[in-house]
């Protein structure tokens, strides 16, 4: 019987260098001989990728309630991992995402202040027992991912989404709950410390992968 696949995750407040190093993982995986699917969340697919779209409009001129948000961020996961996530799985792919379920724990729970029981039960819920096999922490002090935040988006020009319009102390709480719970998951969630040089982010995240690679 062919081996499932693997799911891997990367998660971090923003601006940390996730959508950065994304790319490098699944190239180190495939220079490995693996077929690996890169995706993201919320988003993924086009339905998936249209409910981001509403999360992160800054239109201000209806709030979004922040249980709604909560609902919307699980309705863009079904749909991903219906569409995407399961069936890479199930053929033998490695899924590479720019964000999953601690990412909610971060937000909405940390951030928002919605009981992390109700999360995982939504969780339970839509995931079926689907989890990440190995989750890599980017982390780093806030107030220095946000100036790299400020620097790419004065290099593109763009502007900040609902998100990257929250307070300072909306990231601290998004950041400590990101970091209880690779303290809660050890064993699953690495730490990698952000606040390097890129080539010395990688070569760490190259030796979190090639230790999974050869627990396999
Ligand atoms: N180790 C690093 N050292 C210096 N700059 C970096 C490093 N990693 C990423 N950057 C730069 O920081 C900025 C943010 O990186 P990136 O967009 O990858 O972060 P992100 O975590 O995906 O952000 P977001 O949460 O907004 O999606 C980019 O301009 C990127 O080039
Ligand atoms: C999966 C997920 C994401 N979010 C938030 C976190 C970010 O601000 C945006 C996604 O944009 P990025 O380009 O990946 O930074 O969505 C969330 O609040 N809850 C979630 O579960």
């Amino acid at each position: 019987m062919q081996r499932r696949g693997r799911f891997i995750t990367l998660e971090g407040g923003e601006g940390v260098g996730k959508s950065t190093n994304l790319a490098w993982v699944a190239a180190h995986l495939e220079a490995r001989g693996l077929e690996v699917v890169r995706t993201r969340e919320p988003g993924g697919t086009p339905r998936a990728e249209a409910i981001r779209g509403l999360l992160l409009d800054p239109a201000s001129d209806e709030p979004l309630d922040a249980d709604a948000e909560l609902l919307l961020v699980f309705a863009a996961r079904a749909q991903h991992l219906a569409r995407v996530v399961r069936p890479a799985l199930e053929r033998g792919a490695w899924v590479v995402c720019d964000r999953f379920t601690d990412a909610t724990f971060a937000y909405q729970g940390g951030g928002r202040g919605i009981p992390f029981a109700r999360i995982a039960e939504l969780e339970a819920f839509v995931q079926q027992g689907v989890q990440p096999d190995l989750t890599l922490l980017l982390d780093m002090p806030m107030a220095a991912a946000q100036h790299r935040l400020e620097g790419r988006l004065e290099r593109s020009g763009g502007q900040r989404d609902r998100f990257e319009r929250e307070r300072a102390e909306f990231f601290e709480a998004v950041r400590q709950a990101y970091l209880a719970r690779a303290a809660a998951a050890p064993e699953r969630i690495a730490v990698v410390d952000a606040d390097r040089a890129l080539a010395d982010v990688q070569a760490e995240l190259g030796r979190r992968l090639d230790a999974h690679l050869e627990a396999s």
